[in-house]
């Protein structure tokens, strides 16, 4: 597998949130990461992140250890994020987004501004305007932008539904199987079921700092007493 998870254990002050969390994305894998409030989901997304020291374990991409590494050498080896309440600057334009990541990096190949433009032409065409402006879906378009512009091997994706109207999310799931099928794996933390149905190949249940479950989305979806008994919905 692409990227793995082995025994991941991590917290704060003297707290444990992960308990050793073992996971594996292949390439252009989309892997919908459900679980409870407070499960451990985005401690997980920022420990891989090399945002929250990882106490125990491992996490290979491709191979090579990323355990100990800053996040900014983590996202040189490939590794994007969409977070959570999607961090955009109100203040900057889109372009001036897009520029700064686009701007960092003389590169053959691989994503352009050109190409997020030809993406999203919603944000094409508001390509002046402050980023504080663009509605709830526009800017989790443009925190994709983002992550796409880094030429990600893999992209994790907090919550990227979050407070968007249902057309809205149905038009991210749409662009999640497009980076899917570019090669890319993604792990897709999300609470809407619909939108991991819509685009996972497998799903994976958090539990107390754990992985509880893994089966592939169609036998998930065909279990919905699995669904209840771990995520208290359906
Ligand atoms: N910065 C922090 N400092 C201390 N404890 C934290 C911090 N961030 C999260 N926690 C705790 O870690 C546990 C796991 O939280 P986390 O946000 O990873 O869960 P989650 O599964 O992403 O939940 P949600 O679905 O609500 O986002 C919770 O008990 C939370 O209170």
């Amino acid at each position: 597998m692409f990227l793995q998870v082995n025994g991941l254990c991590s917290g704060y002050g003297r707290g444990t949130v992960l308990h050793g969390v073992d996971l594996e994305v292949d390439r252009g894998e989309v892997l919908g990461l459900l679980g409870r409030n407070g499960a451990g989901k985005s401690t997980l997304v920022m420990t891989m992140l090399g945002l929250v020291p990882a106490r125990q374990g491992s996490v290979r991409l491709d191979g090579r250890e990323i355990v100990g590494l800053r996040a900014d050498q983590v996202s040189r080896h490939g590794i994007a994020v969409v977070p959570q309440g999607r961090r955009i600057w109100p203040g900057l334009t889109v372009g001036e987004h897009v520029d700064v990541v686009a701007g960092r990096r003389p590169k053959a190949g691989g994503w352009s501004r050109d190409g997020v433009f030809d993406l999203f032409p919603n944000l094409a065409r508001r390509v002046r305007q402050p980023a504080g402006l663009l509605s709830g879906g526009e800017q989790q378009m443009l925190a994709i932008a983002r992550a796409l512009l880094t030429d990600p091997a893999l992209v994790l994706m907090d919550e990227p539904s979050e407070g968007l109207a249902p057309a809205v999310t149905r038009q991210i799931g749409e662009v999640i199987g497009s980076m899917a099928a570019t090669g890319v794996g993604i792990l897709l933390v999300e609470q809407d079921l619909r939108l991991v149905f819509a685009t996972a190949n497998r799903v994976a249940v958090m539990e107390k700092g754990e992985v509880a479950h893994t089966t592939d989305t169609g036998t998930f979806r065909r279990q919905p007493e699995l669904a209840h008994t771990l995520l208290g919905v359906g």
